[in-house]
């Protein structure tokens, strides 16, 4: 497994790297020594999955408040996804910032989000299933988002979006969260 930490500190792009034989491929996808020999939570309480019907459906962008923040660890297990972390970190030099990656069965992706920062995603196929290994309990009280259109992050989402869920479209803009 490859591991690199990105531009927005704390967040890792995890690539793993299958060996491959005539009968096909064997891939490691998950190593606890390898997530703490990089300073990675390796305690994950919950494995959630999404499935969204049409391309395009927006999800996010969510977090849960204090002191209930998860570290999430997520991948594309069908059709293929635009992955998106926004820096809410507080004193953080790239607070504010956003970074998206496509994420697909294909290439394996994993992006290790850690706490402190909002998610959301778009689905770029039909069909497009997303696998969440989450390090807290959900706490219907403590999840909260942010809208996925704030200018202040100017994230460039690739599709117009085709489903939503109400309570996505009407998160508040950051501002109003920090007031
Ligand atoms: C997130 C979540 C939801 N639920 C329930 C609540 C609700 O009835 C139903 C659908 O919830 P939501 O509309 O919040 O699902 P969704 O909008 O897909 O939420 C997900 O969005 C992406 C971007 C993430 O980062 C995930 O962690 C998660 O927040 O599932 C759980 O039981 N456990 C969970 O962990």
């Amino acid at each position: 497994m490859q591991f690199t930490e990105t531009e927005l500190k704390g967040v890792w792009l995890i690539e793993p790297t299958p060996t491959i034989d005539d009968r096909g491929s064997f891939t490691r996808v998950f190593c606890e020594k390898e997530m703490a020999d990089c300073g990675l939570a390796t305690r994950f309480v919950q494995h959630s999955r999404s499935h969204s019907v049409r391309k395009g459906t927006l999800r996010g962008l969510h977090f849960q408040e204090q002191p209930y923040t998860e570290v999430k660890l997520v991948s594309c297990v069908r059709g293929a996804v635009f992955d998106v972390v926004v820096d809410l970190r507080p004193n953080s030099p790239t607070r504010n910032r956003w970074l998206g990656f496509e994420l697909t069965p294909a290439n394996m992706k994993q992006v290790y989000i850690p706490e402190g920062f909002a998610h959301g995603l778009q689905t770029l196929t039909d069909d497009a299933e997303v696998s969440y290994m989450i390090s807290q309990f959900y706490t219907p009280h403590a999840a909260k988002g942010v809208r996925y259109n704030d200018p202040v992050f100017s994230i460039n989402w690739p599709l117009m979006p085709t489903a939503m869920s109400d309570r996505d479209k009407s998160w508040p803009l950051l501002r109003k969260l920090v007031h």
